[in-house]
Parts: structure tokens; C-alpha cells; sequence
């Protein structure tokens, strides 16, 4: 597939299958395309050339987690989780992510990494086969980037897909590596 944006080529020619528990890692420097990449393979942006083919349902990360701020953390991954049609996920996915302490608070009181988390949470509540990961790891610390890759590993022992993207270093054992270069 290519990708262009404001009337400028980003990438051609970028090609790869992703079958049950397989993953994929993104990288390449600031504006090469990781994020349009990732939003191609949700379906929000068409390629400039080529195609996506997927089967199964696809769960995104983006940059902004989308939970509203004035209810509690538990309201707001609950209000997902149910339109996902898993509404009793949404409580183990917190305790998955280490948030489940927070559950009764306001989103907005939530720090920087606390809020990744809980999108984390959101995706892992989805019950969705494909996971589409825009810098999972960004503003997390030491031990919930391992909770990431636990959370990852365990996605994709069960027959689950990841495409993630991203700067920092995220363990995914047997990924393919998509560079994207500039
Ligand atoms: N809506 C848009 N219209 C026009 N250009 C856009 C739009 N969104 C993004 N771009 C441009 O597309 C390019 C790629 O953006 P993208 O966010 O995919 O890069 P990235 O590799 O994820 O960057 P980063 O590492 O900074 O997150 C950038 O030059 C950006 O300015």
C-alpha cells in the first residue's frame, strides 16, 4: 500500500500479512507515517494505492485515549466495554493494567500514564482480534511498559494479532519490523 497526506507521498510500496499471533512493529523518525499507517489499517484513512484485507474485529489505541473526562474511570471503560459488547470486561481490564484502585475516580484526575493505561484497558476490554497500537508505550514507566508487553504476549498466545507503532522499545517477540524511512 502507499500512504499520502496534504498532496505529499509519504510511502510506497509497504506490504505485509499479519495471520493469528503474529505481530508487527512500526518505526521510522518523526512524521514518516507511522500513525497514518496504523490509521489505515483501522479503515480512517484510505491508501493512496493499495489495500487493507483483514478478518475480524479491530480495536485502536490512538493518540488521544477518547474516555470521557467527567465520569469515573469505571463509567467510562464501562461505557466502551459495552458497546463492544463485553460489558463485564471492563472491570479485569483495569485490574489488568494496574488501574482497578482507580476505578472510581473522575478521568480527569488521571495522570499522563494512568490515562495510556486505561486506553489500554479499553482495547483489552474489546474483545477485538486485531489490536492497532499507536505508541502504546508513550508516557509510561518501567513497569507498565512490561505490563504492555504481558498484555500484548498474552493477546497473541490466544490466536490475537498487534500492529503497534512506536519510538520506544516495546518487547514482541518474533515481530515483523515494518522501518518506515524518510
Ligand atoms: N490530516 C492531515 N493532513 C495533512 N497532512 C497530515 C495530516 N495528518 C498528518 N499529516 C502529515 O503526515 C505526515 C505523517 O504523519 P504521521 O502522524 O503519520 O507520522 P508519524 O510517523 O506517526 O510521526 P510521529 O513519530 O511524530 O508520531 C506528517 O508530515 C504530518 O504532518
Amino acid at each position: 500500500m502507499a500512504c499520502a497526506r496534504g498532496g505529499r507521498m509519504l510511502f510506497e510500496d509497504v506490504s505485509f500479512a499479519l495471520g493469528p499471533s503474529d505481530a508487527a512493529l512500526v518505526t521510522g523518525p518523526n512524521g514518516v507515517g507511522k500513525s497514518s499507517l496504523i490509521r489505515i489499517a483501522a479503515g480512517l484513512l484510505p491508501p493512496a494505492a493499495g489495500m487493507v484485507e483483514s478478518t475480524g474485529s479491530r480495536a485502536l489505541l490512538a493518540e488521544t485515549a477518547a474516555l470521557d473526562g467527567e465520569v469515573t474511570l469505571a463509567q467510562a471503560t464501562g461505557f466502551w466495554a459495552r458497546i463492544d459488547g463485553s460489558p463485564d470486561a471492563a472491570m479485569p481490564a483495569l485490574e489488568r493494567v494496574g488501574l482497578a484502585h482507580l476505578a472510581p475516580v473522575p478521568v480527569r484526575f488521571l495522570s499522563t500514564g494512568q490515562r495510556r493505561r486505561a486506553a489500554m484497558a479499553r482495547v483489552a476490554a474489546s474483545d477485538a482480534r486485531i489490536w492497532l497500537l499507536d505508541e502504546p508505550a508513550t508516557g509510561l514507566d518501567a513497569a507498565a511498559v512490561t505490563t504492555l508487553e504481558a498484555l500484548i504476549a498474552g493477546h497473541r498466545a490466544q490466536g490475537g494479532i498487534v500492529l503497534a507503532a512506536t519510538h520506544q522499545p516495546i518487547a514482541m517477540p518474533g515481530a515483523i519490523a515494518i522501518e518506515l524511512a524518510a
